[in-house]
Order: structure tokens, then sequence, then C-alpha cells
């Protein structure tokens, strides 16, 4: 991964594109360009995963597979391990037992860190140093960038679709620190979207953002879904996003107590402005159904928690 803005916050250990990414201009990068479409390739791939942090044990031996196109909503309570997971399987986080392939190579051999767009759980998203809004999430072009390339067109116009995917066309030239920490959320989102990855990792993108900026980014996402760009989100509350997943994974105390249907609102849960969305039934209409695709497998057993 490329020196970005992820550098600064302390996030990215391995280089990897923590980066900004367009989901407006990601047309020109389409899944088939990316070679994300190989048949019988992986994204993710981790097996008996285990990361141990200060002698305490957080993930216990996790298999999680991802193909490209997935959508996939990483829920579970509060410290359960879902920030672990996935910082774990892009090698923010070292493990110290199993494996984790990122598109069929260890996350220090990986290389074509441009196609991971990751957005981490709130950070100071200027890590300290002076920054515009622009200039923040144009860093999400870096790994794209030759060294000592100019800025292209194309990178300019990526980085004025982020903005506009994520409404902050407006605030561009201002310091990054004078926005509020929902804005500086959309900052993030904008900076993977930046980048035109195919692939996005996203730690809670919703957490603190407004219902419309939520239902913008939900937009958004589901032009890159079409474009069978592959999504593994960490959220508690899906919102807007809900119709777009294809597959749901349920950690609890550092284990995967669900792998398949993804969660679908029902009864209490599906009354209007009720968006706690919890795993249910599987053999409801969902997001398959929604945008033609194959839902994940298996039963459906949400009492992570009981
Ligand atoms: N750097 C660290 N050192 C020690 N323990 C840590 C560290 N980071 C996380 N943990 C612990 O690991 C556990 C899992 O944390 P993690 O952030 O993965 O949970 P989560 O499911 O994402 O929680 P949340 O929903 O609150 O964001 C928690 O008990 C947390 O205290």
């Amino acid at each position: 991964m490329s020196e970005t803005a992820g550098n600064t916050t302390g996030e990215n250990a391995t280089g990897a594109n923590t980066t900004a990414a367009n989901t407006t201009g990601a047309s020109t990068t389409g899944a088939n360009t990316t070679g994300a479409k190989t048949s019988g390739e992986t994204a993710f791939s981790m097996t008996g995963g285990k990361v141990t942090l200060d002698r305490r044990p957080i993930l216990r031996g996790v298999d999680l597979t991802i193909r490209p196109g997935e959508v996939v909503a990483v829920m579970g309570t509060n410290g359960s391990g879902k920030s672990t997971l996935v910082r774990a399987l892009l090698g923010l986080i070292p493990l110290s037992g199993g494996q984790t392939l990122l598109y069929g190579r260890p996350p220090a051999r990986f290389r074509d860190w441009w196609r991971i767009g990751y957005v981490p759980q709130r950070l100071q998203v200027g890590g300290g140093v002076p920054a515009t809004v622009r200039e923040v999430v144009a860093s999400g072009r870096i790994a794209r960038q030759r060294r000592l390339r100019r800025t292209s067109a194309a990178d300019r116009a990526a980085v004025a679709d982020a903005l506009e995917a994520v409404d902050l066309t407006a605030r561009a030239g201002d310091p990054v620190q004078h926005l509020s920490g929902g804005q500086q959320q959309r900052v993030l989102i904008a900076r993977a979207l930046a980048g035109e990855p195919d692939t996005y990792v996203m730690d809670e993108p919703t957490a603190g953002v407004d219902a419309e900026t939520q239902r913008l980014l939900a937009d958004t996402l589901a032009t890159l879904v079409l474009q069978g760009r592959t999504i593994v989100l960490v959220a508690h509350e899906l919102g807007p996003l809900e119709p777009l997943i294809t597959r749901g994974v349920v950690v609890r105390d550092g284990l995967i107590t669900h792998d398949g249907a993804p969660p679908r609102p029902e009864g209490e849960c599906a009354r209007p402005g009720h968006e706690h969305v919890h795993p249910h039934a599987p053999d409801e209409p969902g997001a398959s159904e929604i945008l033609g695709r194959g839902a994940g497998a298996g039963p459906l057993n949400w009492q992570g928690e009981a």
C-alpha cells in the first residue's frame, strides 16, 4: 500500500491503500479490468486466524473466505472482534496463529494495494498534519500513481467524484480538522472512493453519519455493487445499506458464530424508523433478489448473543 493519509493515522502498517476511493468514477476500473473476477480467485482467505493483543486472545481461530463481488456485513456486539478481524484480513494486525491471504498472497507479499480501499473506524483523518479535505481525499490516489508523476486529469476527476459522492464538494478547501466527526468520516469514505479500488473494507462507515449521507453512501455502494466490486463492511446499523448486503458474518468473542444469510428486518425491526438490523431468517427476499445475485448460504442463528 502506498503512503497515504491512512499512514498518518498509524493504521497502515503494511502500506495497504487505506486511502480514498471513487465510487462514481469506478466505471473506469470496472471489476473486469481489475481481474477481480478470475475464476476461483478469493479476495480474502483467512484460515485458523488468531490474534492476541496484550496477551489476550482476541481472534480465536477464524476461517473466512470472501470472493470477489460479495457484499459482506460483519456484525456483532461491541468488543466481539469485528475491527480486529477486518484489520487482520488486511494485514494491519499480525496473526499469532493461522494465515490470511489477500488475493492469494500473504499481506507482506501483496503488492496491488491500489485494489484495496480501507475506511478505518473514526480517526483524526488529518493525523495532526494540516491538510485540506481535498488533499486528504487526493491521498487516496497515491497507490495508483507512479512515483513523481504529476497529478493527472483522471486523478482530479476521481477526487471530484469522490467528494461529490459524500457531498463534501463545498468543503473541499477547508482544513479537515475543521470538520465535524461525521464529516470527517465522510472524508475517509471519499478517500477510499478516490482510489477506485475493486475491494472495499469499511469499518462502520455510517457511524455518526447523518441519514441523508447514509442514503448517499448507499447509492454510491449500490453502483459499486452493480460493477461487481467486493465490499466488506463492519456495521451495527445497516440502515439504507441493508438491501445491498449478500452475506452476513457474525463475530462473537473472537469467533464467527454465523456466516450466511444477510440480516433482514422483520416485525418490530421492519417498522419505519427502526434501523437496528439483526440477522433474521434466510428465507426472506433480500439483496440477492433485489440485485439478482446469489445469497449467502446457511441457516441463520443470530443468537450470537444468547
Ligand atoms: N490494541 C489493542 N490492545 C489490546 N486490546 C485490544 C486492542 N485493540 C482491541 N483490543 C480488544 O480487542 C477486543 C475486540 O476489539 P474490536 O475493536 O475488534 O471489537 P469490535 O467488535 O470492533 O468492537 P466495536 O463494535 O465496539 O467497535 C476488545 O476487547 C478490545 O478491548
